[in-house]
């Protein structure tokens, strides 16, 4: 038997940084809304623990940034497991990646997030959510949210959690540029003032109460935008790039991956097509906003 778990990454539809705390994390106050773009966990039989994982539709220079060793998230993911339950049974482990790394989209923290859920099912470990949500929050700030998945607004580090209802699908381009951001040099980069706060995520929020993910993604903003653009002209070049032909852009989490909102998947048909004849190397990935069905599938 191989048992198949999904890992739907996330995008921010805004986040402030509010402020940094006395642990060395910043505290801040953020949306965040799973997407259908994601990455696989199978899990086989198997007499111990093997690891292995594999990135064929990613440019080469993106695939090589993934580690399939201890270091990788859902390995670190599978040792606090393995610790909290003092489970000694084996597994082969294959992880299919397709989300690009380093971009925002919370691709490692939600492959740690789907080896808690993948091991619990196969394991047969009876984990309950609290201790699924009480592991996850040791292994990284965005972890919880992607065990919980939907839609929610994170404050604290991003680990507490208020679930928001979840509106209906709405087509994506992801677009990631070609330069890397670390999340911990993007958080340095603060230094106690934003143009965007607590209100700017409360408008947010009443727009999802209301079921309007377009007035959500319309009001929201990005701290990281601020502290990133002057540093980095591709980003403005990037963002530019779609509003300037109308389209609702915004940039996810620490960057630098840019999220456009659109209406049918014709119209990000047509703008890949765009980026490709303007001669920009940005990975294009089309997807979609998810869904309560989404999520059971998952
Ligand atoms: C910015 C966000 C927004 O959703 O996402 P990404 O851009 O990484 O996807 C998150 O806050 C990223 O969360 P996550 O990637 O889980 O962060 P962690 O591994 O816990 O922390 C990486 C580093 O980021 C910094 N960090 C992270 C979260 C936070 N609230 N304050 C921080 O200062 C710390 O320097 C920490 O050492
Ligand atoms: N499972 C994983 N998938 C992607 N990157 C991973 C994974 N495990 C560890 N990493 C490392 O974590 C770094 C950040 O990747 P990722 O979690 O995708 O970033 P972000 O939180 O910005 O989306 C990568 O550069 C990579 O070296």
């Amino acid at each position: 038997m191989v048992l198949e778990q999904l890992s739907h990454s996330k995008i921010n539809v805004g986040l402030a940084i509010l402020h940094k705390r006395d642990d060395g994390y910043h505290a801040i106050d953020t949306i965040f809304q799973s997407i259908r773009l994601g990455d696989s966990i199978y899990f086989a039989r198997h007499h111990s623990v093997v690891f292995s994982g594999m990135a064929p539709e990613l440019p080469a220079y993106m695939a090589n940034m993934i580690p399939y060793d201890e270091s990788n998230l859902a390995m670190k993911a599978l040792r606090a497991i393995q610790d909290y339950t003092g489970c000694q049974l084996g597994a082969a482990i294959h992880l299919l990646k397709r989300v690009p790394p380093a971009a925002g989209l919370g691709g490692g923290s939600a492959d740690a997030a789907a080896m808690l859920l993948g091991l619990n099912r196969f394991w047969d470990l009876r984990l309950t959510d609290d201790e699924l949500l009480s592991i996850a929050s040791t292994l990284g700030a965005d972890v919880p949210f992607l065990v919980k998945g939907g839609a929610a607004r994170g404050t604290s580090r991003g680990d507490v959690l208020e679930t928001l209802p979840l509106p209906k699908a709405h087509w994506l381009l992801v677009v990631k540029p070609t330069l890397s951001v670390s999340t911990a040099q993007a958080y340095h980069r603060f230094d106690g003032a934003s143009q965007i706060s607590t209100d700017t995520i409360d408008t947010v929020v009443n727009h999802y109460q209301n079921q309007d993910f377009i007035g959500a993604f319309k009001a929201s903003a990005n701290t990281f935008e601020e502290l990133l653009f002057p540093i980095h002209d591709e980003l403005r070049i990037c963002k530019e790039f779609f509003t300037t032909r109308g389209y609702d852009t915004i940039m996810t989490g620490s960057g630098p991956t840019m999220i456009v909102l659109l209406d049918t998947a014709r119209d990000a048909l047509a703008l890949q097509e765009e980026v490709k004849a303007a001669n920009h190397d940005w990975l294009t990935l089309i997807t979609k906003t998810c869904t309560e069905e989404d999520l059971e599938q998952s």
